[in-house]
């Protein structure tokens, strides 16, 4: 569960005096989540999500997200908005950790995501792509390319017992990535992690991005293939490609793809397998037991690295051309 801090009526209400959003009515903290504490919170005027921000967010990097979600609302994207409080400060101090209030976004997520789902999400992702021009901060990727060998030398020492040829496969990809990463694609502001647990629906309407918290300055298309992965999939670890075609065309309608972009497509969507593959194999062999860390399966996104390794043409993830 994610709630690393915990907190108390007396301090909430003192925090939430700093703002004008009525007094503290009740509050619980959110099972869900990876990253951060989140706390849902009823006061007499509104709901609001909490977030105290733990150890993995560097402070420094709060103003870009917080900023990030302000600019792509006032663009029309539907986010989470930061509430400013009376001082006109969005980032304050919580429990001894940074925190922040955001508006409540409606709507759930899909444990199962249908063909349609998915165009909703290639649709809404290439408007936050156009929405991102302009924004006038920049945050580095902190798990681009050049932060995955560091990354994987920490735990490739217990790749075998994962997975017998998860070593030599990882060092053969990554190998690969670091000669042939393409680095002339437009550049914009990516989410870099959206995952169906960060995009709410209500019924079969996209209601809009949560968990800006990995968002950077990258290639664009790289978040597509973020997408393509997290969304496309079957259980069975299938890639569905009437998903792809879904979610690439949609894409395209909004913010058509150049040919560079879509022949770097296969090889994006390998990177984005490998950067998750490494950090899910990082927590599920350095978190100790018992830890409040939700380990996620290394083994998902091997079979994935391992699906991208044959593709040859962004035809085959069904992209029309
Ligand atoms: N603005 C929001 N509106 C509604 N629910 C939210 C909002 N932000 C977060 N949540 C809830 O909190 C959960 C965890 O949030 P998330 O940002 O994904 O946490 P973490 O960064 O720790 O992974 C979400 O699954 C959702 O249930
Ligand atoms: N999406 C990542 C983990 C990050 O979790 P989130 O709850 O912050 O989205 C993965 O699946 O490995």
């Amino acid at each position: 569960m994610a709630v690393y801090t915990d907190i108390s009526e007396a301090e909430l209400g003192a925090f939430l005096a700093q703002y004008d959003v009525g007094d503290l009515q009740s509050y619980r903290g959110i099972a869900e989540g990876v990253e951060n504490s989140n706390f849902m919170v009823h006061t007499t005027t509104d709901q609001y999500i909490l977030t105290l921000y733990e150890k993995r967010v560097n402070a420094d990097d709060l103003p870009f997200f917080l900023g990030l979600m302000e600019h792509l609302a006032e663009r029309g994207i539907s986010c989470p908005v930061p509430v400013h409080r009376r001082d006109g400060a969005a980032l304050g101090t919580l429990a001894g950790r940074p925190a922040a209030m955001v508006t409540f976004l409606e709507g759930i997520w899909l444990r199962r995501p249908q063909v349609t789902h998915c165009a909703e999400v290639g649709r809404a992702l290439a408007e936050m792509h156009l929405a991102g021009e302009g924004f006038a901060l920049t945050r580095r990727n902190g798990l681009a390319l050049a932060d995955w060998r560091p990354l994987w030398e920490k735990s490739r020492s217990h790749a075998a017992d994962v997975e017998a040829a998860l070593e030599e496969e990882t060092e053969s990809l990554l190998g690969r990535l670091e000669v042939e990463w393409p680095r002339d694609l437009p550049q914009g502001v990516i989410h870099a992690d959206l995952f169906p647990d960060n995009v709410f629906f209500l019924g079969d309407r996209l209601s809009g991005f949560i968990d800006f918290y990995f968002a950077c300055n990258d290639t664009l298309a790289y978040d597509i293939a973020v997408c393509l992965n997290a969304w496309c999939f079957e259980r069975d670890r299938a890639f569905n490609v009437t998903k792809g075609r879904a979610l690439l065309n949609a894409y395209n309608a909004v913010r058509p793809l150049s040919d560079a972009e879509t022949a770097a497509l296969p090889i994006l969507s390998a990177g984005a397998a490998l950067r998750f593959m490494l950090t899910r194999l990082y927590d599920w062999v350095m978190t100790p037991e018992g830890s409040l860390v939700v380990k996620k399966d290394p083994m998902e996104y091997v079979a994935k690295m391992r699906f991208h390794r044959e593709i040859r043409a962004a035809t085959e993830y069904g992209l029309d051309r």
